[in-house]
């Protein structure tokens, strides 16, 4: 555990969370607040159930990347040119209003002879998904993940989402589409790199 908290400083101790009753007795809180009656029938299950969703929408601080993109392998005939992930769907909450945010990840890397299994790229995103985030800390986390571990030439994310706190609430602009992007290596200093991820990016 003092490993994830040193390298992931958005993961907390065990020791300092709060137990499944305190977390459940703050969903009724919030059920009061809201104006409804935690008593009555519908909702006696709903904080419990939420604590659970919960458990698996922010399952992202139990996980660690190093653990999922420790596995490498060398045999691929020499093969080193780009590597794409696109379209990796996600959900994440924004760190500002704990409210979804929808989007798809695409993922690329420049071999330096040793290449990660592919699905290792998918939950990596999965891993900084499923917590609180600012879809800007969650690019460069990706893409910071993949080149500490791996050390490939060059890693490029791409994400494009949609914040339910600008579509269902605040300004209320629905359809709205922000796209982040984090370059390293050879996909920031060789223009042609980057063109090249974005053209395939697009390719449908
Ligand atoms: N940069 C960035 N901003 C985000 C992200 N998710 C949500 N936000 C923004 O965070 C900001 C928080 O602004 P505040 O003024 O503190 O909060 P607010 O009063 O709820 O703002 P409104 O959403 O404009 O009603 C808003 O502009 C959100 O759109 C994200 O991933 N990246
Ligand atoms: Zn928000």
């Amino acid at each position: 555990m003092d490993a994830i908290v040193k390298n992931f400083p958005q993961t907390n101790r065990d020791s300092d969370r709060p137990s499944q009753q305190e977390a459940e007795e703050a969903v009724r809180v919030l059920l009061r607040w809201a104006g409804d009656d935690p008593t009555r029938e519908g909702l006696l299950e709903t904080p419990a159930r939420v604590v659970k969703s919960y458990r698996e929408l922010f399952s992202g601080y139990d996980m660690a990347a190093e653990d999922v993109l420790g596995r490498t392998f060398e045999e691929v005939a020499g093969y080193d040119d780009m590597v794409l992930v696109k379209d990796i769907p996600f959900y994440s909450h924004c760190e500002h209003h704990m409210v979804p945010i929808i989007g798809k990840a695409h993922v690329a890397y420049m071999p330096d002879g040793r290449v990660l299994g592919l699905s290792k790229i998918a939950r990596v995103v999965e891993i900084y998904g499923r917590r609180l985030q600012t879809q800007e800390t969650m690019t460069a986390q990706i893409a910071r993940a993949i080149d500490d571990t791996l050390n490939p030439r060059g890693v490029a994310v791409l994400i494009e989402a949609e914040h339910m706190c600008m579509a269902m609430r605040g300004v209320q602009k629905q359809g709205s589409t922000t796209l982040t992007t984090t370059f390293t290596g050879t996909f920031k200093t060789e223009p042609a790199d980057q063109a090249r991820f974005m053209t395939m990016v697009r390719s449908r």
